[in-house]
């Protein structure tokens, strides 16, 4: 899905100059993902209810630790995804090629891959939790 090209009205090229403004541009990242990418807004509604479900079921420290390296996967996973679209749009816009095709559609595997790990994890974790609750 292409994205809108005037996300910067700054339109910096160079490097940043400070932690500040490197800070900065990622958290206009972020924003670009949680605005542009429904996907993204669905992970993270997802990931925000298991933690709900994890604070009510009381998880152990370790089940958190496996709980949350899902969620954020999940996560990175779409990032990564955003990234590879965004790039193979700027290079192709409209035009259809092969390898255009290829890059999305593996990028979108990964994200695939990524959200499995997290029904297993998922699984995993809370089956026990909640028998540890009844
Ligand atoms: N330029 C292109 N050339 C060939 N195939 C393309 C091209 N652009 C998109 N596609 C195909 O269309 C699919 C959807 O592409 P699109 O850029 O709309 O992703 P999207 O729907 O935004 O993905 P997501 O669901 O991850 O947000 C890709 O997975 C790919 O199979």
């Amino acid at each position: 899905m292409p994205m809108a090209s005037s996300d910067k009205p700054t339109r910096q090229t160079g490097k940043n100059r400070a932690f500040r403004q490197s800070l900065g541009h990622a958290v206009d990242g972020l924003k670009a993902l949680y605005r542009y990418e429904r996907n993204f807004r669905k992970h993270l509604l997802v990931g925000s209810l298991a933690i709900v479900a994890g604070v009510i079921l009381r998880l152990t420290l370790n089940e958190w630790l496996w709980l949350t390296l899902a969620i954020f996967l999940v996560l990175i996973a779409e990032t990564l995804n955003t990234i590879v679209e965004a790039v193979v749009d700027l290079v192709v816009g409209q035009t259809y090629h092969d390898l255009a095709k290829r890059a999305k559609d593996v990028a979108a595997g990964g994200v695939l891959l990524a959200a499995l790990f997290a029904v297993v994890v998922g699984c995993l974790v809370m089956l026990p939790a909640l028998s540890r609750w009844f």
